[in-house]
């Protein structure tokens, strides 16, 4: 479960913002709809306290993760936030495993092929296990995205624009995927998009 409340940031005193306060139960999703500039990246980062906000909280799973020591902070995300950027940032020296088994070192759990070899098959890229992530297409780089993302069965999942850049085929693949692996896992699924292609998908949803 995630909950923020009263969240506000500012990048400078002339740019700062008061979101919305967003709440999402296990295994639901939430929709965040905002024209280019509105805020949406911030919000999520805010909301994986990859930025720090001024004011304000954010609770998963029942920790406030702004009140985490900072030395905390990153291993918690990485056991219980799956993060799904707009562009897939892999490590390009390592093969597609490695970049899903990096996920579970960054948590400090044990490494599963097994579950990255399910995942792989499950979301159709088998066969692409042992290339690097550059040799594979953008729809199959998201696709190794979304699994990195749920590796290790996170209680949150934050996907940044996570389609805006694939056709409509790939587009409902991949909201089919997000939906179908936050359900699976029982995670709360947060959606951030301009993209208006999804408005129809999601029955919860904030505007920013
Ligand atoms: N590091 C930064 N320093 C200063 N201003 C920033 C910084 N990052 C973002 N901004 C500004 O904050 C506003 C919100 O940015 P943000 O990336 O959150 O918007 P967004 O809604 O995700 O936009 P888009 O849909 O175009 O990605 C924008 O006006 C942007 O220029």
């Amino acid at each position: 479960m995630l909950q923020s409340h009263q969240l506000t940031f500012s990048y400078a005193p002339t740019k700062r913002f008061a979101f919305p306060d967003i709440r999402c139960n296990d295994s639901e999703a939430v929709l965040i709809l905002g024209k280019s500039g509105t805020g949406k990246t911030t919000l999520l980062h805010l909301l994986a306290l990859l930025l720090r906000p001024e004011n304000g909280s954010v609770t998963i799973d029942q920790t406030d993760l702004t009140q985490l020591p900072p030395a905390k902070t990153a291993t918690f995300r990485a056991a219980h936030v799956g993060i799904i950027y707009q562009k897939p940032h892999f490590v390009s020296a390592l093969s597609v495993m490695d970049n899903l088994l990096l996920a579970n070192y960054l948590a400090k759990n044990p490494q599963d092929k097994n579950r990255a070899r399910e995942l792989a098959a499950h979301l159709g890229f088998a066969e692409h296990l042992n290339k690097k992530t550059h040799q594979m297409s953008q729809g199959e780089q998201q696709r190794v995205s979304i699994a990195r993302a749920v590796m290790n069965k996170p209680g949150v999942i934050l996907a940044d624009e996570p389609t805006s850049s694939l056709d409509d085929v790939n587009c409902a693949r991949v909201v089919a995927l997000l939906r179908e692996q936050s359900e699976q896992i029982g995670a709360s699924l947060i959606v951030v998009t301009h993209d208006q292609r999804l408005k129809d998908e999601f029955s919860n949803q904030v505007i920013l």
